[in-house]
């Protein structure tokens, strides 16, 4: 499979090199160019297919030409020692939970496949790499654990000061080592922007960059493989599943949308957001208008212009009809939020983050026109141990990756909302 840029279908690359690159030169976006049909691999998965095997299968499928298949078990082997699991709300809603990876949020699929492929490509190449990674809270974590410890890997994240959870804060800003956080007077709409502005920056080409969000392939790929591992749970339903996605930067979503287009069944996406609702505001008006984030209690999709919707667009030609016949917007408020966390403690006694209270309450008010949801759960509930408190008035357990980081030191650095403070950073750490 080749890959273009969002901005010029002209500039195609590599997985490799999209791997390497992260945002393609222009600033566009990678995607991939061709839409291959995997329906008939799809139909081979069952409840007997372990999510390794669905994984290998998938990068042997989409990647083949650069990661053979003796290669595609031992990566996959190596990126995912953690699965999915999927919950039976009620009859009609499902949880897809994606948390059981070693940073308690859906992001280690990604993370941790990008961590495995850029460490096998790495032995091939003599060059070393630095991850700038931009976050509102979940993605860093998920970053820093899946990079520790990488032979010719440094990674630095920006992390807007005082809105992420103080776990989230605590797991990017302990480990150390080739992991550097930074911590930015500002939004995390300023963390994207800067992150975006130091690749396309001539001064710092000396220094091989590479990203660790969504906008790396190799970070948006892996997250499609559990939408095909989920169909395969769902396959004697009577109706398709939709999926119900909390989303922030729409990543999570994308992947979901690229697997429907590589021939999975699935039904319409519901893309819930909390009050930074630029996209379900798109699909009601057709304008886009990206604005700056607010905070909320969901932070981790406080995100006011989100990286994928240029991929979305491109998926759909632009047209905002075609969208509207694969995704439906849904926007829940902080209020909602909070009251949907009490209500699936008291009436289904299970603990749900913000985000994924976020999807429930989103998928609650479509039971009337669809009959099975799928709502992916994104995180631990005990990342957002305050806001659980708050809402459900009572502390979440936590999981033994949050027990391991609570009580440490944070080590981070202050830098302004500047690319230009970024770039003297990264050339005083790397040049
Ligand atoms: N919600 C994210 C924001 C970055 O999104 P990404 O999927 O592009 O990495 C976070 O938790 O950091």
């Amino acid at each position: 499979m080749k890959f273009a840029s969002t901005r010029d279908k002209n500039h195609i690359v590599s997985f490799q090199d999209a791997l390497f690159q992260g945002l393609s030169p222009d600033g566009g976006l990678y995607y991939p160019i061709e839409t291959p049909d995997l329906k008939s691999s799809f139909s081979l998965f069952d409840q007997n297919s372990s999510f390794q095997d669905i994984a290998s299968s998938l990068i042997v499928s989409l990647l083949g030409d650069e990661i053979p298949e003796s290669d595609s078990q031992i990566l996959a082997k190596r990126a995912f020692p953690f699965s999915p699991e999927l919950k039976k709300l009620n009859d009609k809603i499902n949880i897809l939970e994606l948390y059981h990876g070693p940073s308690s949020a859906f992001k280690d699929f990604g993370a941790s496949f990008l961590a495995t492929s850029m460490e096998y490509f790495l032995n091939d190449r003599d060059q070393k790499a630095v991850i700038l990674t931009a976050t509102s809270g979940d993605t860093g974590s998920a970053v820093a654990k899946a990079f520790y410890d990488k032979k010719n890997i440094d990674v630095v994240i920006l992390y807007p000061s005082g809105r992420v959870s103080p776990l989230q804060e605590k797991q990017m800003t302990t480990l150390g080592k080739n992991i550097h956080a930074l911590e930015v007077d500002g939004s995390f709409d300023d963390c994207q922007r800067m992150v975006k502005d130091s690749f396309t920056d001539k001064e710092l080409s000396g220094i091989n960059l590479s990203s660790a969000n969504s906008i790396n392939l190799g970070r948006l790929i892996p997250q499609s493989f559990y939408y095909v591992w989920a169909v395969s749970r769902l396959k004697n339903a009577s109706e398709v599943p939709v999926f119900c996605v909390p989303s922030g930067n729409f990543g999570n979503l994308t992947a979901g949308l690229y697997a429907k287009s590589w021939g999975l069944e699935t039904g319409k996406f519901i893309a819930a957001t909390n009050r930074n609702d630029v996209v379900p505001s798109y699909l009601a008006s057709a304008i886009y208008t990206p604005r700056a984030s607010v905070q909320t209690y969901s932070n981790a999709m406080d995100v006011g212009a989100p990286s994928n919707f240029e991929r979305m667009q491109t998926l759909y030609n632009n047209d905002v009809s075609l969208m509207k016949k694969d995704i439906i917007g849904c926007m829940v408020s902080d209020e909602d939020t909070l009251a949907t966390m009490k209500y699936m403690d008291e009436e289904y006694g299970y603990a749900v983050c913000p985000h994924t209270a976020v999807g429930i309450k989103a998928a609650m008010d479509r039971t009337s026109k669809e009959s099975n949801i799928t709502v992916l759960s994104t995180a631990h509930p005990g990342k957002f141990m305050e806001v659980y408190e708050k809402a459900v008035g009572k502390k979440p357990q936590l999981p033994a990756s949050l027990l391991a980081v609570k009580d440490l030191d944070k080590v981070s650095r202050l830098i302004s909302n500047s690319s230009k403070e970024l770039k003297k950073t990264l050339l005083s750490l790397f040049s």
